[in-house]
């Protein structure tokens, strides 16, 4: 059985990013909203695009008015009136000045603006009562940014911020990864769709559902391949289709040691390379990863595009399902998306405001809440039972404390590491 650390090695080892070159499509600015970037993007326009004012005022030759003062105002005639989005059409000349606009391009000549509460206009004339600094208010021309310089790194999320740096320089059509495809598979004799009536024994799939969402919130799109029953063959028909056209699939339940526990012997069958079947967490024990190097012994034709395909049979115990997704797939499904870095989990350190317990055999994560008071996080752990079975207190957790092995306590006010979860891609 591998410690955590060793399985999330293990996994993010294997994952290969999307391919810079194949697994791209190009989309529009709105459409680039939580997309990777796949080419990264360098402008032609220096930024700022023109000398400008940062101030509603006069546009100024420095020398003009070096030293004035409140009882020595210097006079300079205006000879320019310049709003934003026109091109000056004078050259100032010693003596005068330029009703300038924030944001307007400096006219030939002036190299200082002078703010309006400064002075004070009559007609034609300005008189200026505080000297400004040289080159004062004045945006100069790619001091933010210069043409040709890396604007945006490929493999970064796009989110508003990105957009619209992207807006400003004119790049309307974008390169960015494909979403990698994730298919979704429940298994178990006992599931039922949530529109079904429940007859005795049976469950509601509850974690088809889990999986679509988290699958699509860290940047894949979910292919739900709906509830398989513990029939060995129309298992291994149904991993075997979605390894052939999926670049993540991830099943829950029929991991463990029960009789109706197929889906290691399947992917053995199907010849995977399985590299992980346990993991000392709790809850999520037994999780099975595997690669399949080509799409598996149906997809001989045509051959399948995919260079390897990724393999999570999850646990099926609701918790147990979305803990290791959070802890292992988020990470891996953000890497394969193309994300160069920030798949890692989130961890953070917080006070924990109960006592918190663990038989200290396997690392184990507790639900709850996280929430920062007065600047330092607390955790608040999740009230009622903690199997991995009960899904129902899990609602409105955002994170999960961690407790290594050999740890059977941490005492209330104490602090403890704390995985944040259920984050989208952006964050
Ligand atoms: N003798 C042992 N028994 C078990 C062990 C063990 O080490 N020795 N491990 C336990 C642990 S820990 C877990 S976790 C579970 C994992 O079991 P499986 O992955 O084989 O899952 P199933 O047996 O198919 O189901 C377990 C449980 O989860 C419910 N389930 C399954 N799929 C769904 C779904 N899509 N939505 C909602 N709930 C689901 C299922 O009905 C069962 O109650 O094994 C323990 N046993
Ligand atoms: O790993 Mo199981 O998830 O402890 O219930
Ligand atoms: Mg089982």
């Amino acid at each position: 059985m591998f410690s955590v650390e060793q399985a999330e090695a293990i996994i993010l080892e294997k994952v290969q990013p999307l391919d810079t070159a194949r697994d791209t499509e190009v989309v529009d600015l709105l459409g680039a909203m939580g997309r990777i970037l796949a080419t990264p993007v360098t402008s032609q326009l220096d930024f700022p695009h023109w000398d400008n004012s940062a101030m509603d005022g006069y546009a100024v030759r420095y020398a003009d008015v070096q030293g004035c003062s409140a009882e020595k105002p210097a006079i300079l005639a205006i000879v320019a009136e310049i709003p934003a989005g026109y091109q000056p059409q004078h050259t100032i000349q010693p003596g005068q000045a330029a009703r300038i606009l924030t944001g307007a391009m400096m006219p030939a000549g002036a190299d200082t603006v002078v703010m309006q509460e400064v002075t004070k206009r009559e007609g034609d004339r300005i008189f200026i009562y505080s000297a400004p600094e040289p080159q004062a208010f004045v945006r100069h021309q790619g001091a933010f940014y210069k043409a040709g310089e890396p604007l945006l790194p490929a493999g970064i999320a796009l989110g508003a911020t990105e957009i619209a740096v992207l807006a400003s320089a004119q790049c309307t059509q974008l390169s960015v990864y494909r979403r990698p495809r994730v298919a979704i598979i429940s298994t178990g004799d006992e599931l039922v769709t949530p529109d079904r009536a429940l007859q005795p024994g049976k469950l509601v799939d509850s974690n088809q559902y889990a999986l679509a969402v988290l699958v699509a919130q860290s940047g894949g799109i979910p292919e739900m391949l709906g509830i398989v029953p513990d029939e060995p063959e129309a298992l291994k028909s149904t991993i075997a289709k979605a390894i052939a056209s999926a670049d993540m699939v991830i099943s829950s339940g029929g991991v463990s040691v029960g009789d109706y526990d197929y889906v290691d012997e399947i992917l053995a069958s199907l010849s995977a390379e399985i590299h992980i079947r346990a993991i000392a967490i709790k809850p999520g024990k037994p999780l099975t990863f595997a690669t399949f190097s080509q799409s598996g012994e149906i997809s001989s034709s045509p051959p399948s595009p995919i260079p390897h395909t990724l393999y999570f049979g999850l646990p099926g115990n609701p918790v147990s399902s979305l803990v290791t997704f959070w802890r292992f797939v988020q990470p891996a499904l953000k890497k394969l998306a193309g994300l160069s870095q920030s798949w890692g989990p989130n961890f953070v350190q917080a006070r924990s405001q109960q006592e918190l317990r663990s038989d200290g055999k396997r690392e184990s994560y507790l639900w709850g809440k996280l929430q920062l008071v007065d600047g330092l996080y607390e955790f608040d752990l999740a009230g009622g039972s903690h199997s991995s079975g009960n899904l129902i207190n899990l609602a409105q957790t955002n994170s999960l404390a961690v407790l290594p092995v050999d740890v059977k306590f941490i005492r209330p006010g104490e602090m403890v590491k704390v995985l944040q979860v259920g984050s989208p891609l952006l964050n």
